[in-house]
């Protein structure tokens, strides 16, 4: 059976829940799917680096609380995460990167994408900041290594939101986006609108692994604003930079507004939108909106997210699922290894020497 070797960049939430189900679920996924999985490397912040060619035994390390993992001094762990040499040296497959996302320039998460392409290794990321700011260039340089770049997970965590534009939409014009595209700020405004205190409802986010690390991201709009690019340079054609995103995020959003908007019957939401202009430009902006009740978007509950594409032969197409979460998004990056796995599978057994053939195992 054909099996991909990872390095897992980040051990936070979200990759933590990939060597969970990994752990967990790898035998019946590679029944289902035809490929094994086995992580190489980690590396974190936090935690250090920790090597094993032959595989790591996640158990311990899935036993092992968050806050408590310290690599130095395991066999292969080391205390500095030393990503640049476990991302171009050591023989794995695929990298999965899953380190903060930065809003401002993408670092250091653009320098582990680029690292890996060029050692020839594909990446699934969930991180929005390379994505967003240098999306076109890592593709660009992918396609130079004859390698993969995935990212559903940047979008709506484990919804499929860009592979259903790129592979289900295919031969639609799609002329716009709108959505709600962040779980947290989603979730606050729920809460709040309970009866919740603001920061009592951020904590909880946090809490509950839907929050960015500094959550400023999410109440601000940086983060939508960074999706509204993903999905505005993907899908739309766009090549937009932050600054050409309207933003303004939920903080200004009062209890008392959010009471008011209820008693006449709407709902505060934050919306995300791209809109091809006649002109052949992108118009996109993120804002508050407080929705009428039966506008489609303002049932979206909860981390809950959804997307519309307002397409010319179907009309408006929404997609809806989660859009934050650890293990919705440690999925992402599993439907990223299955895009790479049916792209790539005749050259990984062409080349890889991690092709074990099923005759030998009986
Ligand atoms: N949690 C969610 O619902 C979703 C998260 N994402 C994105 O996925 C990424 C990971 O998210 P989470 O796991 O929830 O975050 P997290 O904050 O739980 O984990 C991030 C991990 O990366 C490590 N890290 C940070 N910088 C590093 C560096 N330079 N080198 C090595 N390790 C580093 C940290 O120590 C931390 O353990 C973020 O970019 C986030 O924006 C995307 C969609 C949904
Ligand atoms: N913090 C983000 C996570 C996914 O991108 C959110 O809340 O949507």
């Amino acid at each position: 059976m054909r099996r991909y070797d990872l390095a897992l960049i980040g051990f936070g939430g979200v990759n933590r829940a990939l060597a969970e189900l990994i752990a967990e679920r790898g035998d019946e996924l590679a029944d289902e799917l035809g490929f094994a999985l086995r992580v190489v490397a980690i590396t974190d912040l936090r935690a250090g680096s920790l090597v094993d060619v032959e595989g790591i035994d996640l158990a311990p390390l899935l036993a092992t609380g968050p806050g408590e993992l310290a690599f130095a001094g395991m066999e292969g762990g080391n205390a500095d995460p030393r990503n640049e040499w476990v991302i171009r040296e050591v023989p794995a497959d695929i990298v999965a990167e899953a380190t903060f996302t930065n809003p401002a320039d993408g670092e250091p998460a653009v320098s582990h994408v680029r690292w890996a392409l060029e050692a020839g290794k594909h990446v699934c990321t969930t991180n929005k900041g390379p994505v967003a700011l240098r999306g076109r260039e890592l593709k660009e340089l992918a396609v130079r290594h004859g390698v993969s770049i995935e990212f559903e997970g940047a979008v709506l965590s484990g919804t499929p939101v860009l592979r259903t534009a790129e592979r289900l939409l295919s031969g639609l014009r799609i002329t716009g986006v709108e959505g709600i595209m962040n779980g947290t700020s989603n979730f606050i405004l729920g809460r709040v609108e309970d009866g919740a205190d603001f920061e009592a409802a951020v904590k909880e986010a946090q809490d509950l692994g839907y929050a960015e690390a500094d959550p400023t991201a999410d109440v601000e709009g940086h983060d939508v604003q960074l999706k509204v690019m993903i999905l505005a340079n993907e899908v739309l054609g766009a090549d937009l930079r932050p600054e050409d995103v309207f933003r303004e995020g939920i903080s200004g959003i009062t209890a008392e507004d959010i009471k008011d908007a209820v008693d006449k019957g709407l709902r505060w939401k934050l919306v995300g939108s791209a809109t091809r202009r006649s002109d052949g430009g992108v118009d996109a902006r993120v804002a508050p909106m407080a929705l009428p009740a039966d506008h489609p978007l303002a049932g979206i509950a909860g981390p809950l997210n959804a997307v519309a594409f307002r397409t010319d032969l179907l009309g408006t197409v929404t997609v809806s699922g989660p859009g934050a979460g650890r293990i919705e998004t440690a999925y992402a990056l599993l439907s990223d290894i299955i895009a790479i796995h049916q792209r790539h599978a005749n050259d990984a057994a062409a080349s890889s020497g991690h092709v074990v053939e099923e005759a030998l195992h009986g």
